[in-house]
């Protein structure tokens, strides 16, 4: 045992002065009167924080007092009318500016200001320093019909990742069953996002056709917030997980839907392979101007040729410019590849396993800026199953199996930050979480959903100009 004990470091003395004040003798009448004051100068600010309420009170008590109670009944059957007619004359609008910011006040009163220090506290988001307690601010709370919007002021020393992890302890603190939190402009503010009805439980009807792709931002489905959901293709690769039935069929399917219209105009050319015996592309050959499916040979064959025009394309650009711009003569390639691990790790021979690998990862490295694009769709999304997750610089996440599998897909921390794919329900297919520029935490979405008799139109009426023979198949 040491003889003297050292603590390195710089002591903090527990109080720097010492101060000792006279002691005043205070007459109990002034102490009355000044808790008194307080008390008033507290009920007024109460008064005023809660105008809505009290004024609406006051003034109805003012009614019955100067003109009895057969007026008041009057007037608040008027007010009633008045909404009622808003409501039928113009339903947007009343529920924005009417009916909405009612809720939102009763609900921050009654739901979240009432419990919100004890919530706090017990989802580990309060804090205490120096013998005093603090709570996070609950800065606003917006309503509308799928749900509540909550604004808090986060504590010194918190992150929205931290919330993003309390979230759903937080809807169901609140009475509700799903919370997510996202960032702000504002670094030290996080809105908790509480659903009450889910914005994407309905199916996303086929969207319309651009004539022109827009490379930049593809129309694929609808985010959360009500917006569409644009993909940018524009030097980039896809890659779309998801569990069996999740869905992914809806992905590739609203992709192609986006390009038709460059199709039709030769600005696009679709590349379609199919592992798995041509069941799910078969119904747009007339968009493909390749299709290969079943035999893993002929695959292969088709991939090398689409790395030769790579090539070709890489040698012509070469020294010309830095991104190729589609044109008729030189259309944008889009290889679309139905479960990727069917190539890459399911086939069996060996030989052909490798001229695939090659071909793959020779496309994915080098395809981008020459107009050469991968979109493929992945059941499985483990390390030995696709060993080229990396090289696609987007990526589709629906619903998945394990928790883990997540941040396989859309990256590290993408589960904390709020992408729960293991608990998208296998009711929603078509829903799934992606990345946003800008955006920190993912985004849910759901893609359009094309029936087979809208794929059969689309084949129909985007078929490739020079394709007359509809039953063509290119094997190699
Ligand atoms: N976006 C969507 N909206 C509504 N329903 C959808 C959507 N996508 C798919 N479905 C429904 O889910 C079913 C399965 O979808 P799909 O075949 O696309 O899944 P998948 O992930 O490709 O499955 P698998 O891996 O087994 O091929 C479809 O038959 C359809 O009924």
């Amino acid at each position: 045992m040491p003889l003297i004990n050292v603590i390195p470091g710089e002591k903090v003395p527990v109080a720097p002065m010492n101060l000792r004040l006279p002691a005043w003798r205070i007459p109990g009448w002034l102490l009355v009167f000044w808790w008194l004051l307080r008390g008033v100068v507290r009920l007024s600010v109460l008064a005023v924080r809660y105008w809505w309420l009290t004024a609406p009170t006051m003034a109805a008590l003012w009614i019955w007092a100067r003109f009895g109670w057969p007026v008041l009944v009057g007037v608040v059957l008027a007010v009633a009318g008045l909404c009622l007619g808003w409501w039928r004359w113009h339903p947007a609008s009343w529920l924005r500016f009417g009916w909405f910011p009612v809720v939102a006040r009763w609900r921050r009163l009654w739901v979240y200001r009432r419990g919100w220090a004890s919530v706090m506290a017990t989802c580990g988001l309060a804090t205490a320093f120096a013998g005093d307690r603090y709570v996070p601010q609950l800065l606003a709370v917006r309503c509308d019909r799928f749900g509540d919007r909550v604004t808090v002021r986060m504590l010194p020393g918190q992150i929205p990742d931290d919330w993003g992890q309390a979230a759903e302890r937080l809807a169901y603190a609140f009475r509700l069953r799903e919370g997510r939190a996202k960032s702000t402009g504002r670094p030290d503010r996080v809105v908790l996002h509480f659903v009450r009805r889910d914005p994407l439980a309905s199916t996303v009807k086929p969207l319309p056709v651009p004539v022109v792709p827009d490379l930049d931002g593809l129309p694929l489905g609808r985010r959360e917030d009500g917006d569409l959901y644009r993909l940018r293709l524009a030097g980039s690769h896809v890659l779309i997980a998801g569990a069996t039935n999740s869905g992914k069929g809806s992905v590739i399917w609203s992709l192609i839907r986006s390009l038709a219209g460059g199709v039709r105009s030769g600005l696009v050319e679709l590349w379609a392979f199919d592992p798995k015996g041509g069941m799910e592309l078969a119904a747009g050959v007339p968009l493909f101007a390749r299709f290969a499916y079943d035999d893993p040979d002929s695959m292969a064959g088709v991939l090398e040729e689409a790395v030769k025009r790579m090539r070709q394309r890489a040698a012509q650009l070469r020294g010309v410019t830095r991104q190729h711009v589609p044109t008729v003569d030189e259309p944008l390639i889009v290889l679309v590849v139905d479960e990727l691990a069917a190539l890459t790790a399911y086939l069996t021979d060996r030989k052909v396993r490798d001229r695939i690998k090659e071909a793959l990862g020779l496309l994915l490295s080098q395809g981008r800026a020459v107009g050469v694009h991968v979109v493929a769709a992945l059941q499985d999304p483990r390390k030995d199953v696709l060993p080229f997750r990396d090289l696609f610089p987007t990526r589709i996440a629906l619903r998945l199996t394990e928790p883990e599998q997540v941040d396989m897909v859309l990256g590290d921390g993408a589960r904390n930050r709020g992408a729960v794919c293991d608990r998208i329900p296998e009711s929603s297919p078509g829903v799934g979480y992606v990345a946003l520029d800008g955006v920190r935490e993912p985004v849910r979405v759901r893609f359009s959903y094309l029936s087979d008799t809208d794929i059969r139109d689309l084949g129909r009426d985007y078929r490739r100009l020079d394709d007359t023979d509809t039953g063509r198949e290119v094997a190699a």
